[in-house]
């Protein structure tokens, strides 16, 4: 090793480590392999990685060791502001893509601190995961207190009452008339810490089109306003079925692409399909680490 590698690694072990820049629909996404390596990222790192200029991502996908063989890898999700998510629907497919590229395989066992995820490759850069049953108990979500998480009053910014859907993640999801009746740049953050979520929440503005068409838009915890979420599509799948505004498989219009959503009868889970598209791949080098953690 020559000695600016030996030092930008004694600064911090991610120096010199790759990273690979994708997205899910327009979610940006940083892939992060760590497996084999024996740490993790701290949180301060997660964020001098959000705001690097020209990196950047909306969530960074860290590959860990998985427990159980038959598993290719352990996803460690972080927000930008360096919180830690346990589910991240556009992320898995950019993890299945990386993985499958260097494999082969076309089906694919991921595991994140929510449970386990199978992904199947349906196309050069198309993928469906199997999100797992929605949980839909106020408990879970998890909510301030008891509550029906089909209609949750939060009395605010004239918005109608929220559905709440756990995928891993909590969301609160918001049917409307028209999105663009709102602001949700500006709601987003208040009702993202509103006290009726004690682990904060997404917040989705939903616009049904058709019985199987609907638009969302979507202010994540931790990150803001992004281009796609998967999660939030699964749980707004999710939420229109149970309210009958939609039929169990529904095509959701983010603004940076579609993705198919189907909850299905059999086992409750939730399918999600979508697309995936390699960007570029970088060395980090110790600049990136080296400045303010305000
Ligand atoms: N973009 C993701 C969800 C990201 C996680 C979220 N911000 C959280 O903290 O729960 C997706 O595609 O599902």
């Amino acid at each position: 090793m020559d000695d600016r590698r030996s030092n930008a690694f004694a600064e911090n072990p991610l120096v010199g480590r790759a990273v690979h820049k994708m997205n899910g629909a327009g979610n940006a996404i940083l892939v992060l392999d760590l497996r084999g390596a024996g740490f993790l990222p701290r949180p301060e790192d997660a964020r001098a990685l959000a705001r690097a200029p020209g990196l950047g991502y909306d969530q960074m996908m860290v590959l860990g060791d998985a427990a159980d063989a038959g598993e290719a890898a352990f996803m460690t999700i972080f927000n930008q502001d360096g919180s830690l998510s346990a589910a991240c629907g556009n992320g898995t497919r950019c993890v299945a893509h990386y993985l499958a590229e260097q494999t082969g395989a076309t089906e694919l066992r991921l595991a994140t601190s929510a449970g386990k995820l199978f992904v199947r490759r349906e196309g050069p850069l198309a993928y469906m995961v199997d999100m797992g049953a929605p949980r839909l108990d106020w408990r879970d979500i998890p909510l301030a207190r008891e509550a029906d998480t089909a209609c949750v009053d939060l009395a605010a910014f004239g918005l109608p009452p929220a559905s709440c859907v756990s995928m891993g993640n909590p969301h609160a999801i918001f049917f409307v008339e028209r999105i663009e009746d709102f602001d949700l740049a500006a709601i987003g953050p208040r009702l993202e810490h509103d006290p009726m979520f004690p682990q904060r929440a997404n917040i989705s503005l939903a616009q049904s089109l058709a019985p199987d068409h609907i638009r969302l838009q979507v202010w994540e915890r931790g990150t803001g306003l992004t281009l796609a979420c998967g999660t939030a599509a699964c749980a707004t799948g999710v939420a229109a079925a149970r309210a009958g505004r939609a039929g169990r498989r529904v095509k959701i219009s983010l603004p940076g692409g579609d993705l198919l959503i189907h909850w299905r009868e059999a086992d409750d889970h939730v399918e999600m399909t979508g697309p995936v598209q390699v960007e570029f791949s970088q060395t980090l080098d110790a600049a990136i680490f080296s400045g303010r953690d305000d």
